[in-house]
């Protein structure tokens, strides 16, 4: 694992420990309707429109692309929304990647897509504490547990969406019983971008589910910066793509996403 992304799981340790008991009582909180991700991938393909899971991030490791306060969260999630993206994903790991909660809950009530949070899970705490459509566990993280956490997510009515980068990890996650796979282009070891990651994983989990019988959705995670890079993975078998820094690095989060979206004439 690469410094940073150490750090970042000593101080989720640490934050999720102190906040325990908060956390249990509010996951009492009532009245909540998932939004279902699944369907809203395949009304995206059917309008062809290109799926993209558009993501609020203020900060990367070394990198810092916008201040975002709740506000301005829920203001660049209604425009990935009015330019057709298939679901928001929310940075709330409060460190390194300088999100917070309170960003999650600010899209959420804002914007009618599903929401993803995008956290480094690593106590089932951190599941009741807060309310989203979709939930990242990186499998390289949960190792033996991922199992568990999709159980416990799917147990929520939260739908999974397991995060992998090499064939161990993705025979980890086949196991599991989550319907959607990340396959993510970044190494969280180096942090360097590989696109060419997806086009090795994706035509194994289509293999895989031409065995079984199953179809999983295959997203594909990080580094795309053009429409070209997109077409490549959507090539390669992936149902769709989350980006992030691309978006927050234009001037206009709104023509930046819609660009993706529209796929600049490639979708027939
Ligand atoms: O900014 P990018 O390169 O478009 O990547 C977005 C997303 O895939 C990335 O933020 C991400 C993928 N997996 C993660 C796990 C934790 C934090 C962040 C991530």
């Amino acid at each position: 694992m690469h410094a940073s992304i150490l750090h970042i799981l000593n101080t989720t340790k640490t934050r999720v420990q102190a906040l325990g008991p908060q956390i249990s009582s509010e996951s009492q909180k009532m009245g909540f309707e998932k939004r279902d991700f699944i369907s809203a991938v395949a009304a995206a393909k059917a309008d062809g429109r290109v799926p993209v899971i558009a993501e609020v991030k203020p900060a990367s490791p070394g990198r810092t692309f916008r201040d975002i306060s709740p506000a301005t969260a829920a203001e660049l999630a209604w425009e990935m929304e009015e330019a057709g993206a298939v679901a928001v994903s929310v940075l709330t790991e409060p460190g390194v990647f300088r999100g917070s909660l309170e960003n999650l809950d600010s899209v959420r009530n804002k914007v009618c897509l599903p929401v993803l949070r995008k956290d480094f899970i690593i106590d089932r705490l951190q599941l009741e504490e807060a309310q989203s459509d979709l939930v990242l566990l990186i499998a390289g993280i949960l190792g033996g547990q991922l199992g568990d956490f999709v159980e416990l997510a799917l147990k929520k009515g939260v739908e999974p969406l397991v995060e992998v980068h090499n064939r161990k990890e993705l025979d980890l996650s086949l196991e599991t019983d989550t319907r959607v796979i990340g396959i993510n282009n970044r190494d969280l070891e180096t942090l360097e971008i590989n696109l060419g990651t997806t086009e090795e994983l994706a035509p194994i989990i289509r293999e895989c589910d031409l065995d079984h019988g199953t179809r999983h959705l295959i997203i594909s995670e990080s580094g795309m910066n053009s429409v070209q890079d997109v077409r490549r993975v959507i090539q390669a078998g992936a149902d769709a793509v989350l980006i992030g820094s691309a978006l927050m690095e234009n001037a206009s989060v709104f023509d930046k996403t819609k660009e993706f979206v529209q796929g600049a004439g490639w979708r027939q």
